[in-house]
């Protein structure tokens, strides 16, 4: 895999690291992936619970893990297929790159700009106190919206680019809520991945 040497943005954020890399992988290398996921991952769509209410969930998704511990998040249990050696490939050029081990990598398809993620933080017992997220976008552009929970002028937003490496990690899951908003605008597919490391409770 290219990766470019172009240099990561880090933010300078109360309660978070955040770093962005725009070209993590190159451009065709990014296109490559992006088809070769969307075509051949089992995407599946979770029913979720809201205030007593079932709801669709809005975008497809897909859980991969070393080991077969299910994951649960918004009263949803997934169980992990295995890791493809594509998957494991990229899992340990992000290590690399993150100095941080992962177990597992939560795949979302954003099929238009209807699919969404809602405000939440990736605050699940099993991810440990202060987790490291390392998520990479392919296909279209969106925008990743965070606002911290109590500093109320503290919010922003990033435009996620196609082949980019967004890592989180300090206190960002404790502080901050992030969001990928639905939006009007005519939008092609999106795949994300976030790796996690899932650790024994
Ligand atoms: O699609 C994204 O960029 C964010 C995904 C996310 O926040 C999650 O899966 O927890
Ligand atoms: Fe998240």
């Amino acid at each position: 895999m290219s990766l470019f040497a172009k240099a990561q943005e880090v933010f300078e954020l109360p309660n978070a690291d955040l770093i962005y890399r725009p070209k993590f992988i190159e451009e065709s290398e990014a296109s490559d992936l992006f088809n070769h996921l969307i075509n051949t991952t089992p995407w599946q769509q979770d029913d979720i619970n809201i205030f007593g209410k079932t709801y669709a969930q809005p975008r497809l998704t897909a859980l991969y893990g070393v080991e077969d511990k299910p994951y649960s998040y918004s009263g949803i249990t997934m169980h992990p297929h295995r890791f493809t050696k594509v998957l494991l490939a990229l899992k340990h050029n992000i290590e690399e790159i993150s100095s941080q081990p992962f177990t597992s990598v939560l795949l979302n398809l954003y099929r238009d700009g209807n699919d969404s993620n809602g405000w939440h933080a990736d605050n699940e017992k099993e991810l440990g106190k202060h987790p490291v997220i390392a998520s990479l976008s392919l296909g279209e552009s969106r925008w990743f919206h965070f606002k911290h929970r109590t500093l109320k002028q503290e919010r922003h937003k990033l435009l996620l680019e196609h082949g980019s490496l967004l890592i989180m990690k300090g206190e960002m899951q404790e502080h901050w809520l992030h969001q990928i908003a639905k939006t009007k605008r005519k939008v092609k597919p999106r795949v994300n991945l976030t790796f996690r490391k899932l650790i024994n409770l």
